[in-house]
């Protein structure tokens, strides 16, 4: 529970729950605890069940809420969920709206855990959008449960938007706020590879289904929608928000939030290990980050590194070819990369390194080289076995000869092809451990590109990656090695 003192100060869940009492009052969550050597009285969070009956017991004992969550649904982790119900009251305070609160909340999941805990909390009238049927009967039947019917209404949504189809049936509906967990990522390989081995493994056990955690675009896409479908229901819903699973598309939505001159803040919700972001913004003339300034767990400040790229032989000392000059670089080391900004004096590059093709660089030459020699002598073998084979009819007879032509291949010096010293196996064993980094990103980090001073430099933040910033070094040494 690293990053629990940085909760929202009115979070229940700052004080870990007391799973002793837990195991007392559930029988069955105790059927789920298992007492350390130190006398500890723990449960399995790597088990999507454990974690299932933990919230259940807690949402029953902190909130009185009977909630049935399928097995194939997403188990919504509750110092999160609160986190972010709390952040909504600071900023409806903000705005000094207190009561007759009407919220939306916008993929309300088969728990509908966000209308159950505003419901019961604050409430607040809800609303709950869904588009998966099955998750949306197991939350009515939630809501019954526990006769919040007339606090909470769910609606279907069976159109490719994601606010646009409530207006156009209704145009004159206003919510104070929306809010959102969109699903993370585009695609099940993306999904996958946040699962992957060449990751160190998650605390918690996995949860949820494809239609929760998939979405085009991922959540940069949904929210982007999100944004844009708001300009034109910006009178509709005071405060837009919704919470973001990666800091990256967090920086890029602020930037965009920003460039069409949008009233924003935004916040960060620590809980156990895991960081998430909420992004709020309003078309009202609310100065949101007056108000509500960000509230981030106080970290060094780590200052950007930044380096000259020196003007290049025969090109013109400009942003354009420097960029150029950067993604051919990445090009030849096989890196993936999007130009994510470009704005006057700015070029900033997303970049994915999967493999780790920088590092050692001339062994690796030497080894290609080797390879080369290797197949060459292959195929000098074969066309040989080929001229024996029809010598003498016999294969067994063919081979003795060929491995003698090798011999002899390596009398003349090209024997290296067949030798391994300490440094091949090295060599063929970080091949292979690239293979295995295929799996997962080696390096994710953004380049900023820009103009100051008539120099041009370049900026490096490190996203994540199993290399670390140590990775990022490699690939800016290598960089600046190529710079010429
Ligand atoms: C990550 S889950 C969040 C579930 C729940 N709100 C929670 O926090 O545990 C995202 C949910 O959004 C739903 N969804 C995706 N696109 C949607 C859309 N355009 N409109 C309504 N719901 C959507 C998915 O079916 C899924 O249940």
């Amino acid at each position: 529970m690293a990053m629990n003192r940085f909760m929202h100060p009115r979070n229940i869940y700052k004080t870990p729950p007391d799973f002793i009492q837990l195991a007392k009052d559930f029988s069955e969550f105790s059927k789920i605890t298992k007492t350390d050597v130190t006398g500890k009285v723990t449960i399995d969070f790597k088990d999507p069940q454990s974690l299932r009956v933990l919230t259940k017991c807690l949402l029953k004992k902190d909130f009185n809420l009977d909630v049935e969550i399928p097995s194939d649904r997403l188990v919504p982790t509750l110092p999160l969920r609160l986190n972010y119900i709390l952040w909504i009251e600071d900023i409806l305070a903000a705005v000094e709206i207190f009561t007759d609160v009407k919220g939306l909340d916008i993929g309300t999941g088969a728990c509908a855990i966000y209308p159950l805990l505003a419901a019961v909390k604050n409430q607040w009238l809800m609303y709950g959008t869904e588009t998966d049927a099955n998750s949306l009967k197991v939350a009515q039947e939630n809501i019954q449960k526990n006769n919040l019917q007339d606090l909470i209404k769910l609606k279907v949504n069976t159109t490719s938007s994601i606010i646009d189809y409530l207006f156009t049936e209704n145009e004159t509906i206003y919510y104070d706020f929306c809010m959102c967990n969109p699903p993370f990522y585009s695609t099940m390989m993306e999904l996958w590879e946040s699962r992957s081995p060449a990751r160190p493994p998650p605390k918690n056990g996995f949860t949820g289904s494809p239609q929760e955690l998939i979405t085009e675009g991922g959540e940069l896409e949904f929210c982007r929608k999100l944004i844009a479908e708001s300009k034109k229901y910006c009178y509709n819903i005071l405060i837009f928000t919704s919470m973001i699973g990666h800091k990256f598309n967090l920086a890029q939505l602020i930037d965009d939030l920003k460039s069409d001159n949008i009233n924003y803040t935004h916040t960060e919700f620590c809980q156990g290990r895991v960081t998430r972001w909420g992004l709020a913004w309003t078309f009202h003339d609310y100065d949101l980050l007056q108000l509500l300034p960000p509230r981030d767990k106080p970290r060094k400040k780590i200052q950007p590194l930044v380096f000259l790229l020196p003007e290049l032989p025969n090109c013109t000392y400009d942003l354009a070819s420097a960029s150029n000059k950067v993604k051919t670089i990445l090009d030849r080391l096989g890196i993936a990369y999007e130009v994510v900004e470009k704005r006057g004096n700015t070029i900033k590059i997303d970049m994915v390194a999967k493999v780790n093709t920088w590092s050692n660089q001339r062994r690796k030459r030497r080894q290609e080289k080797r390879m080369q020699e290797e197949t060459d002598v292959k195929k000098m073998k074969s066309n040989n076995l080929e001229l024996n084979d029809i010598k003498n009819g016999s294969f067994e007879i063919t081979e003795n000869t060929s491995s003698q032509h090798v011999q002899s291949n390596a009398e003349l010096g090209v024997n290296k092809v067949i030798e391994k010293n300490d440094e091949d196996s090295n060599a063929v064993r970080s091949t292979e451990s690239e293979q295995e980094g295929l799996l997962g990103i080696q390096v994710r980090a953004v380049l900023k590109i820009f103009k100051k001073d008539n120099e041009i430099l370049l900026e490096t933040e490190f996203i994540n990656g199993t290399l670390g910033k140590e990775g990022l070094h490699q690939i800016v040494q290598f960089i600046k090695n190529n710079w010429k």
